[in-house]
């Protein structure tokens, strides 16, 4: 277990935390998620040590470590440009923390042995690092991070320098490691769809606070404030509230059919303009604009539904917001 209690840090007038208080589960994989500037990355530098506290306290494993050196915590840290030793192959650079720590040679094999089994590098270990792709040096840097069999593992923002395709492989990959080593994870992310992929708990950061943490299901389906709700996720505003895309049924008449087909409650309804009908695969954009107030939204339903209604663009529709009873999917703009 982690534990941030009261932590404040200042730069200059500058707030970067302002009273963080967090707690992380042992053997979580938990996601800071925020936007630019929100504090993410110097709550992780916190814990790790590489940044002191103006204020407050952060206990590993119940331990006061709030002054203890970042090498004396227990931490392996991975950053986003990650800086390998050049003139090492990936194994030597693997094995350079044990080697430091003077473990026995037997033992360091074995282990490097392991762990370039475990990120998916064993033919890859007399490489040198300018010879590894940018996903495959990622996973070098986490070797090398838990060859030293952390507490702790600290990652931030380790596959933001890498294109998409190789971000959501590395993240899926990421989550399987976790399942299998269990080394309690701290993800700094700005992307809300990589927090929602791959951490179990998600805390949520705004201007040095925490606005709230979760499962990605409570933020998602259960968001406490515009702001949580706005960030996970693409929110239009409909008749003065938020509201997901997906939470709006379109349809030729008021109400009545939209109604009965969804069988949830009624939220509110609102003739609009089809502006733009966007085929997503599976899924149909329909960008729409509010008759009465003039507002662009969006809803987002499938490609059976669009077909069925024929959707084009200048079509008048009736949009209605629907939630299954008692999730409040709808938060107060105000
Ligand atoms: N050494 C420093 N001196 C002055 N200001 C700093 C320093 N380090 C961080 N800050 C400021 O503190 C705020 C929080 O920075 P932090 O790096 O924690 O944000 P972040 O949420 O990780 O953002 P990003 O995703 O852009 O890295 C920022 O406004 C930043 O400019």
């Amino acid at each position: 277990m982690i534990t941030v209690t009261r932590a404040f840090k200042n730069y200059g007038d500058f707030s970067a935390l302002d009273d963080v208080s967090l707690d992380i589960p042992p053997g979580s994989l938990t996601a800071l998620l925020g936007p630019s500037g929100s504090g993410k990355s110097t709550l992780l530098r916190s814990i790790a040590g590489l940044e002191s506290l103006d204020g407050g306290t952060v206990h590993i494993a119940g331990n006061d470590v709030t002054h203890v050196s970042p090498q004396k915590r227990g931490i392996g840290f991975v950053f986003q440009h990650y800086a390998a030793f050049k003139h090492m192959t990936v194994r030597e650079n693997v094995a350079f923390g044990p080697k430091i720590r003077k473990l026995p040679k037997r033992q360091i094999t074995a282990k490097v042995d392991e762990l370039l089994e475990v990120v998916g590098l064993d033919g890859f270990q007399h490489r040198y690092p300018a010879q590894l792709s940018g996903g495959q040096r990622q996973r070098m840097a986490l070797a090398r991070a838990l060859a030293v069999d952390p507490q702790v593992l600290l990652l931030d923002e380790p596959f933001g320098a890498l294109d998409a395709k190789v971000r959501a492989d590395l993240r899926t990959w990421l989550r399987r490691l976790h399942d299998e080593v269990h080394v309690t994870t701290v993800l700094v992310t700005h992307d809300q769809e990589e927090a929602l992929d791959v951490a179990d708990r998600i805390a949520v950061m705004n201007r040095g606070r925490i606005e709230q943490v979760g499962t990605p299901e409570d933020l998602y389906d259960r968001p406490e404030n515009d702001f949580v709700m706005s960030f996970l996720g693409n929110v239009s505003k409909f008749n003065g509230r938020l509201v997901r895309p997906h939470d709006i049924r379109l349809g030729h008449e008021p109400g009545l059919e939209v109604a009965q087909a969804s069988g949830t409650e009624e939220l509110g309804v609102a003739r609009a303009t089809v502006e733009r009908v966007v085929h997503l695969g599976f899924e149909v954009r329909v960008e729409l604009t509010n008759a009465a107030t003039g507002e662009p939204f969006i809803a987002q339903i499938t490609r059976g539904d669009a077909r069925a209604l024929g959707l084009k663009a200048g079509d008048t529709v009736y949009a209605q917001v629907t939630a299954a009873p008692g999730e409040p999917v709808v938060v107060s703009a105000d």
